[in-house]
């Protein structure tokens, strides 16, 4: 290994509830990296069309709105933040409104472009490096990352676990819903979710969280230490 710690772009895409941002979060702080939650971006365009009176279901109201919002969002791990417009949306986000409209806004090419800037330039500056999670960082928003996980698990566990984190919540219902989410982010025809033909997949239904986690930060330090040194590299890049 050598002395100086090389920058790493770890990048984990996966369908809704493979544990994503519990992995990514743990991840870069043990690692002491940045972290970017992109569905988080995705779910801020959102509340702000839906707060703004833009129909979710015009494509091309939400394209002519697109630029419009000012979306910051925060990497420490220990800490995520997002803002829209200089207000903080980390609760407005999580509503079952927004989730339900997120797959149609984030389907429109216009929204993609916007928020995949934000992405690289995020991606860019950080020093020590990012994992950024979500479903198409792999294969379109950082195609060169360092490292790339897809996390899968069956939708049973999927939605038992989406379940557990809301009280009274049916699980069968759930499952619909997730499974509807899905369907619409892997088929949309701009970047779907999809697994990188050189992404490292990883089924967590049988793992538990400490686990995926220790696997993930293994394979991180085992590229990390096969990078050329900080110098060649950036000459490279
Ligand atoms: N391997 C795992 N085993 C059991 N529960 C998990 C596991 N990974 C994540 N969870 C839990 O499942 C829920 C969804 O995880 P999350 O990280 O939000 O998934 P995603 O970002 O992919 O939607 C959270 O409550 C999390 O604590
Ligand atoms: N890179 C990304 C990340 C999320 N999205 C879209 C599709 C997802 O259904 C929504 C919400 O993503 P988020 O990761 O918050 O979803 P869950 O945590 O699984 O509920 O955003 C996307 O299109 N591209």
């Amino acid at each position: 290994m050598s002395d100086t710690v090389e920058s790493v772009i770890v990048a984990i895409d996966g369908p809704s509830g493979t544990g994503k941002s519990s992995t990514s979060k743990a991840v870069a702080s043990a690692l002491g990296l940045s972290y970017l939650d992109t569905g988080a971006q995705y779910r801020a365009i959102t509340w702000w069309m839906l707060s703004n009176g833009i129909d979710t279901a015009d494509p091309l109201a939400i394209a002519s709105a697109a630029g419009k919002p000012v979306i910051e969002s925060g990497t420490d791990p220990a800490a995520p933040a997002i803002t829209v417009d200089g207000v903080d949306a980390s609760g407005p986000i999580r509503t079952q409104e927004v989730t339900s409209k997120v797959s149609a806004v984030s389907a429109v090419p216009e929204v993609r472009e916007v928020i995949t800037g934000l992405q690289r330039s995020i991606a860019a500056a950080a020093a020590r490096g990012i994992v950024v999670e979500g479903r198409d960082i792999g294969t379109t928003v950082l195609p060169d990352a360092d490292l790339k996980i897809f996390l899968t698990a069956s939708p049973e566990a999927r939605a038992a676990r989406r379940s557990g984190e809301i009280k009274g919540s049916d699980v069968a219902a759930t499952r619909a819903a997730l499974v509807a989410r899905d369907a619409a982010d892997s088929g949309r025809k701009t970047s779907p979710l999809a697994k990188a033909d050189d992404a490292v997949e990883v089924d967590t239904t049988e793992l538990t969280l400490q686990q995926v986690v220790e696997r993930v930060v293994a394979l991180v330090e085992e590229r990390r230490d096969a990078l050329p040194g900080a110098g060649e590299r950036t000459a490279a890049r």
